[in-house]
Order: structure tokens, then sequence, then C-alpha cells
């Protein structure tokens, strides 16, 4: 048995990192059998490409980080007896490895234009003291739920650059964002690209000056980790409360 492992970090939503992927399949002819699929977090197909009674599995991981999706690959590789071990260690590595890498530059290029056509939301989990910055939508299907202040990426903006507009805007103050702390699936169609193509990323920010007022949102409210739980989040939110209570946590530790 062999095993090789590919990274390609995609400028691009889970979603479409994980929906580009599947339709482009793998560099080689014979279909493999879908063992998982986790959309939008794993795929893993197994089966017998070629003759000579070789097994192989291919696994691929999609994670969400700060620079877009980081997609780990790795395929195993077991062969048809001693010789033929020998033989496909000696050339079929070689030829998958190169197969592969050509699929996967093909891959990046295909998945980073294909977000261009998909509206991705931004969030800000706004820390001061120890309590997370909550905002209450007003009006709309999310009338009375809430959320992470924030809003949608305008074309040719950048994430971070639309976060603070979008914090301006909706809260009339300034934040500097920090860390990223994750991405969750959308409900239905935000606007834009096929359903259910949208996330909504979140980075951890400060206030950098002034008191925030609610300009568009119904109520805003400073909350403790412990008071986290109990509100009434917009449902697709929900994923990443633990990430924020971690982080009102790691702010309350003592240095
Ligand atoms: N800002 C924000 N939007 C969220 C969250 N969770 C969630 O499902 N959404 C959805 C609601 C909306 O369909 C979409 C964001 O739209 P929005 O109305 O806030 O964006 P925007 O300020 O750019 O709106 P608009 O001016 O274009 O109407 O994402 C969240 O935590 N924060």
């Amino acid at each position: 048995m062999f095993r090789l492992r590919f990274t390609t970090m995609v400028e691009a939503p889970l979603t479409v990192a994980f929906d580009v992927a599947r339709a482009l399949g793998r560099p080689w002819g014979s279909p493999l059998e879908e063992l998982v699929s986790v959309r939008p977090e794993l795929d893993v197909h197994a089966g017998a490409p070629g003759p000579g009674g070789r097994r192989l599995t291919h696994s691929r991981r999609f994670s969400a980080t700060a620079a877009g999706t980081l997609v780990e690959e790795q395929l195993d590789w077991e062969s048809a007896g001693w010789l033929g071990g020998l033989r496909d260690r000696l050339v079929l590595r070689r030829r998958i490895r190169r197969a592969m890498r050509a699929h996967l530059d093909a891959y990046a290029v295909a998945a980073e234009r294909r977000a261009l056509d998909v509206l991705q939301v931004v969030g800000a989990a706004i820390v001061d003291d120890g309590r997370l910055l909550v905002a209450k939508r007003a009006g709309g299907p999310y009338d009375g739920l809430w959320e992470f202040p924030g809003g949608k990426v305008e074309p040719g903006e950048s994430q971070l650059a639309a976060l603070v507009r979008e914090i301006e805007e909706e809260l009339g103050v300034p934040i500097t964002p920090e860390d990223f702390l994750g991405e969750v699936l959308l409900d239905g169609v935000v606007g834009g690209g096929p359903p259910g193509s949208s996330t909504l990323r979140v980075w951890s920010a400060r206030l950098a000056g002034g008191v925030p007022v609610a300009r568009e949102h119904a109520e805003l409210r400073w909350v403790r980790a412990d008071e986290l739980d109990a509100l009434d989040w917009i449902s697709a939110d929900r994923p990443l409360v633990p990430a924020v209570r971690a982080l009102l946590r790691d702010v309350r530790r003592p240095a």
C-alpha cells in the first residue's frame, strides 16, 4: 500500500470548494464509488481504477481558514501482490502525483472563478471586557432573531473591508478585525449563485472607538459566555457559538 497527500488552498467558500471538487471528479478515467459525503466537509470515494485488482481510496477534507478553504486530500492505494506493489510504487506513484497536481491547479482556478458568482456574508464577533455584542434583526425573514452584525460582501471588495464597512454602516463605529472564527452555511438563497452556496464567515473584532448604536437593528446587547446558548440566534449561526464561547473565555483569562 502507498499513500499520497495533497493540500490546496482555494479562495472560495466551503460550499463552492466542495461542489466544484465533486463536479470535477478525479484525474483518472474509472469512476469511484462514494463512501462518505458530508457537504461541505468531507468526501470519500473508493474503487478499483484500471486492471490488476488495485484498490484506491480518495478522501478530501474541506476546512475554513482566514484565507479561504483548505482542501486536504489523501490517496491510499492498495496494490495487487508484491510485484504489483513494487511496480505501483516505482511507476504509478509518480504518475498519479503529476496528474493530481495538474488536476488540483485546474480545480483551484475553477473554484475561485465559481466563487465570484456566489454572494458572501461576513460577520463580526465584537468583544469587549469578556462580552460579545449581538444584534437583533429588524424585519425580513429573520425578524427578531439574534445575529453577528455584518452583511454582504460587494463585488470586488475584500471580506475584511466589507466587514469594517458593514459595521460602520450598521453600528456607526470603527472596528479592528482580529482572528478568523469560522464559516457556516446559510439557509437558501442569500442572493446570487445557486441555492445553498452562500456562507457566513465570522471574525473576532475589537471596537476601535465610539459606542455602537443600532442604526438598522431592533436592539444591540452585550452578552457573557454563559448567556450565548439562550439567545434566539438565526439557526445557521448556532454552530459558531462554541467558537465564540471559547473566544470570550480566552479574553477573560488573565495574561
Ligand atoms: N449579518 C449577518 N447576516 C446573517 C447572519 N446569519 C445569517 O443567516 N445571515 C443572513 C441574513 C441575510 O440573508 C444575509 C445578510 O444580509 P444583510 O441584510 O445583513 O446584508 P446587507 O446589510 O449587505 O443587506 P442589504 O443592504 O443588501 O439588504 O445573511 C449573521 O449572523 N449576520
